[in-house]
């Protein structure tokens, strides 16, 4: 179906947020900072809460923690001086009485609620002193003339995630626009009507229509929830799509072949003899695996999965020593700057002893390294080059790629993936992957994100490890924590302190990590205490970790930039400030940096009162167990929207409106209509892959 008229086929997500009223230069980078582009990405940016502004509610019907509009009289109005000087507004609407209560206001305010005055407000019913109250609730006066009901909203009022700069009314209005738009333009249905209706789901339109603006009487739990059909129509087009483009991925590796990688096995030989530690059972297993794949000539698909610590990079560089023997590149990427220069420090003491050239890409290199970098990756005297995202650029070819190493996967989207498998000299010849999670992988997120890839565990820690004891203290225990800081680093052992902000302003935490070393430098002053933070320039970052490596310094103040790969074995302590805010499987992953060594670790999680129950749970979990795949389990299914928030804003996260957990019954549709899709409807399966996938899937082509 094909909604819009034929003059105006441009497609919405064609279109820039530019073209919308309102939108400026400015609004639009802080547009883009919600991953909002184009008239599409404001469609797709769904609210999270409703309020319902669509009928009064009688004075007398109220109770307290609702949220109400009311329409009454002004009574009484005083400026009272107790604990605060306040404007007191006593309003009633023949049913009873409710008093508003302002701390700011002006002489204006004091004014419009002159006595008789007609007012309508919204705000939160609280149980207040002698009657009801409003505490600054939003209001407007009504004309002598009006109508009670005429300033009422006639939909329920969304409310979207928002930043700085960008207020509720601005994503309203611009919602308000974009669903013009989407009446009079081209948004394709690409479900047939069939599947939506025997789904008993609405159509894209409707659905579109429905979750932004619902109607009076819409079950808005379920709204919230994500559970209402319009929620579920387009959570469930995102899933098919995304099922789609694994299928792709797994499609186009099955026609193209793969460098057979099939040495001697003298390289990896010498670096297994220059370890200071035999592989694991599970370790070479999972090598066997690797090595297998990759000597079949077929593209290699894997995912190695272990839980934190289980040694995964030295698997990883044996099968990388394996594929340079034999003439080929590798190319690995890590999440974050961080993550790879420990990869880099890895591998450069691995394999420059053995003569092979390990190099260096990131995004902050200066543009002289940067060509001089690229230019030895394209002539292939750089046999191994390690990254961050910077290694997916156009401009980076490789003379003969063979292998790409891909670490934390959930951080990569699918369309990454693609850019990377398009790396090699030859385009019938695909690199194999390797990809590398610590992230355990739930039944249903391995259906989903994982479908096209075969998969290997690492299920055994290295020998001597003892599980990290985790205990969770009240913030207002901190003098005593940081005596036991002194007392661990006395006694030779070494200490994160992982200082953490639920905004995701990487400049904020740096803030809060800033005021953390000061007072911790105050405190423990005969102790050397580094800091490190997602913005130093990456040369600082790097001499800061390697001097915590190097044992010059005890104590380092971090942000959560440290979550994923940092490998100090010495460290056996970790305070995580604020631990009540972060999901399980990223306090696993920031708890995995202790533990490496042979020494009895602990974790201690501050946190701020009062706690939530679901944050006391997470807690809980925490303190019970050290294993992955339990704490994997159970992040998913406490999971809650506003948790999500976190990862949608960083623009990384795989899926915009889906979530898995809450959509797990939806699965197998989705499979049967990928299947469906890619049997009879070609131009469907490129339409959707486009739409939710981005830009890269324009290399689906003809597929
Ligand atoms: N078989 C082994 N015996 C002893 N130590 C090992 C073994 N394999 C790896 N190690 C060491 O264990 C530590 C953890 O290894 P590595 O950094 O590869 O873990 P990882 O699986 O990548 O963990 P994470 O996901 O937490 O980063 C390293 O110091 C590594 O040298």
């Amino acid at each position: 179906m094909v909604i819009g008229t034929d003059t105006a086929a441009e497609p919405l997500d064609a279109i820039s947020v530019v073209t919308l009223k309102g939108v400026g230069e400015a609004m639009a980078l802080k547009l883009a900072s919600l991953g909002i582009h184009t008239l599409q990405d404001v469609l797709f940016h769904l609210p999270f809460r409703y309020q319902d502004r669509t009928r009064l509610s009688k004075i007398g019907e109220l109770s307290p923690g609702s949220e109400a509009v009311i329409s009454a009289e002004v009574m009484v109005s005083d400026i009272v001086i107790r604990q605060r000087r306040s404007l007191m507004v006593r309003l009633n609407d023949g049913t009873g009485s409710i008093m508003l209560r302002f701390f700011h206001f002006n002489q204006k305010q004091v004014k419009q609620f002159e006595r008789g005055a007609r007012v309508q407000c919204f705000g939160e019913v609280r149980r207040g002193p002698g009657m009801l109250e409003m505490v600054h609730p939003e209001y407007r006066v009504l004309a002598p003339d009006a109508l009670d009901e005429a300033a009422l909203d006639n939909t329920l009022t969304p409310f979207y995630h928002a930043t700085e700069g960008v207020q509720q009314a601005t994503l309203r209005k611009l919602t308000d626009q974009a669903l013009k738009q989407l009446d009079q333009r081209l948004l394709r249905d690409f479900l047939p009507a069939s599947v939506a209706g025997n789904l008993a789901l609405p159509d894209l339109r409707t659905a579109l229509h429905v979750v932004h603006r619902p109607p009076p009487g819409s079950d808005v739990n379920a709204l919230m929830e994500g559970l209402h059909p319009a929620h579920r129509r387009l959570a469930f087009e995102e899933l098919v799509a995304h099922r789609l483009g694994l299928r792709l991925l797994r499609v186009t590796a099955e026609t193209q072949h793969a460098p057979k990688i099939r040495p001697p096995g003298v390289l990896a030989k010498s670096l297994r003899d220059s370890l200071a530690f035999n592989l694991t059972g599970a370790q070479d297993r999972v090598l066997l695996d690797v090595l297998n794949d990759m000597g079949s000539g077929d593209p290699m698909l894997r995912l190695v999965q272990g839980d934190v610590g289980s040694g995964k990079t030295i698997v990883a560089a044996l099968a990388a020593a394996q594929v340079v023997e034999c003439g080929y590149q590798v190319a690995m990427m890590a999440p974050t700057e961080i993550l790879a220069e420990q990869h880099m420090l890895n591998f450069s003491e691995w394999f420059e002893s053995l003569g092979i050239e390990v190099g260096w890409l990131t995004g902050k290199l200066r543009v002289a390294q940067r060509r001089a970098t690229i230019e030895a990756v394209a002539t292939g005297q750089k046999r191994i080059v390690i990254g961050t995202h910077a290694l997916f650029q156009k401009d980076v070819q490789f003379q003969n790629l063979g292998l790409a190493i891909i670490d934390e996967q959930h951080r990569f989207g699918v369309h990454q993936r693609m850019a990377l498998r398009n790396k090699g000299a030859d385009e019938n010849v695909l690199p194999h992957q390797l990809i590398m999670t610590a992230t355990p992988i739930p039944r249903t997120l391995a259906m989903t994100a994982y479908a096209d890839l075969d998969v290997s565990v690492i299920d055994e820690l290295p020998p001597g490890r003892k599980p990290v004891t985790t205990v969770a203290l009240e913030n207002g225990r901190r003098g005593e924590i940081i005596e036991r800081v002194g007392a661990a680093i006395d006694a030779g052992s070494q200490v994160y302190w992982v200082c953490t902000l639920i905004e995701e302003s990487e400049s904020l935490q740096a803030e809060a990590a800033e005021d953390t070393l000061v007072t911790l430098q105050e405190l423990l002053p005969r102790h050397r205490i580094g800091l490190v933070h997602g913005r130093l320039k990456p040369r600082e970052k790097e001499a800061i970790m390697q001097s915590f490596k190097s044992r010059e310094i005890d104590l380092l103040v971090a942000t959560t930039v440290i979550e994923v790969g940092v490998d100090v074995p010495n460290a056996s302590l970790m305070i995580i400030e604020n631990a009540e805010r972060l999901g399980l499987s990223q306090l696993h992953q920031l708890r995995g940096r202790v533990g490496r060594g042979s020494a009895q670790s602990s974790c201690i999680l501050l946190y701020q009162t009062p706690l939530s129950n679901n944050g006391r749970e997470r807690l809980g979990i925490m303190r019970e167990t050290n294993d992955g795949f339990i704490i994997a389990e159970k992040d998913l299914s406490l999971r809650g929207a506003g948790e999500v928030l976190g990862t949608r804003q960083t623009g990384l996260a795989e899926f915009r409106i889906a979530e898995l957990g809450r959509d797990d019954d939806l699965l197998d549709d989705v499979s049967e209509i990928a299947d469906l899709l890619l049997d009879a409807h070609p131009e469907a399966v490129q339409g959707l892959v486009r739409r939710w996938i981005g830009e890269e899937k324009k290399d689906y082509g003809g597929v």
